[in-house]
């Protein structure tokens, strides 16, 4: 992958590795980096921004446990960790120990039972590196794994993006043409949802059509006596979306094992909790979602 961490800025991130390259002139010529990039998203089915208006949500856990939900279901799905800084995908995947190779066709992925990934963790040298990186390297880095990435045919490609509505999501979700629909998660503290309707808006603004809101951390199901316990109170994320007129994909509860499953390395895909039954109605949701845009 190129550039190399060490680098401070991306004007001097290719000197003395690009002059030399037999690329290069492809490489500068930005139609012709357009025409991979549409070339490698051509052969995948929908492209989804998985998104929040502020950090710790639950995003990546989100955008995981959708993967394993539409995973399970027979989709072929690859998640794109946009999160350049904080890359907790291949964590919460349990892929952690993979590196990347590059084959003939490109980059490849790495693989969690069947779920593809990309993600900047997978390129350092040590699980607690920084990546200290200003925003044009951000850039140039993610857009090596858009036009770099040998995804194959795919049906849905999740893009986990940054938290925020800073113009790094924004930059983002922009360098992927035609994205088929984002996905707003937010908590249902009350900062959370103020942010949320950041988020929304942010997409709105981008044209990309908005699959929903999710909200995470809904109430907590006690493992003792089975009694629902409003910890952030709950119903905030479907008040907001019946404000800004979008749909209410639905509530995943806190739950004490999506912590462990997440360290283990495991998806909710084939549990029988009540946050994995949330999973599968959201991901229905979505479907239904994308018939219906489709058949538009
Ligand atoms: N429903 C839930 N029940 C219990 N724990 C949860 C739930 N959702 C997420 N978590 C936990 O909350 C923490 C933050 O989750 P996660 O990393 O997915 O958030 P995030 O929004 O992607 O964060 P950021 O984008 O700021 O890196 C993790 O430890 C995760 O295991």
């Amino acid at each position: 992958m190129n550039p190399s961490p060490s680098n401070k800025n991306s004007n001097d991130s290719c000197d003395g590795v690009c002059s030399s390259c037999a690329e290069k002139e492809k490489c500068d010529d930005p139609k012709a980096q357009q025409n991979k990039i549409n070339d490698r998203l051509s052969r995948i089915g929908y492209k989804i921004a998985i998104a929040s208006g502020k950090g710790g949500v639950g995003k990546s856990t989100v955008t995981v446990n959708l993967a394993a939900a539409l995973r399970s279901l027979g989709y072929k799905v690859g998640i794109l960790d946009g999160d350049i800084t904080g890359p907790d995908i291949p964590k919460l995947l349990g892929i952690e120990d993979q590196k990347l190779v590059a084959g003939p066709s490109g980059l490849e992925p790495a693989d969690a039972g069947g779920i593809k990934a990309i993600s900047m963790a997978l390129l350092l040298k040590s699980r607690d590196s920084p990546v200290v990186w200003r925003g044009p390297m951000k850039m140039a880095a993610l857009k090596q794994f858009i036009e770099e990435v040998n995804w194959g045919e795919l049906d849905f490609l999740l893009v986990d993006l940054p938290p925020g509505t800073s113009d790094e999501p924004i930059s983002i979700a922009q360098l992927i043409p035609g994205l088929d629909g984002a996905i707003v998660v937010t908590t249902p503290q009350e900062v959370a949802l103020l942010d949320s309707r950041k988020a929304v808006n942010m997409f709105l603004m981008m044209n990309v059509p908005m699959l929903g809101i999710v909200e995470n951390m809904s109430g907590l199901i006690c493992p003792h006596c089975g009694q629902r316990i409003e910890v952030f109170k709950t119903g905030g994320g479907e008040e907001a979306a019946r404000e800004l007129g979008v749909p209410f994909l639905g509530a995943i509860p806190l739950d004490t094992e999506i912590g462990s499953l997440g360290d283990m390395g495991k998806t909710f895909a084939n549990s029988k909790t009540a946050a994995a039954k949330a999973f599968e109605e959201i991901v229905k949701s979505i479907l239904d979602r994308l018939e219906a845009q489709q058949a538009k």
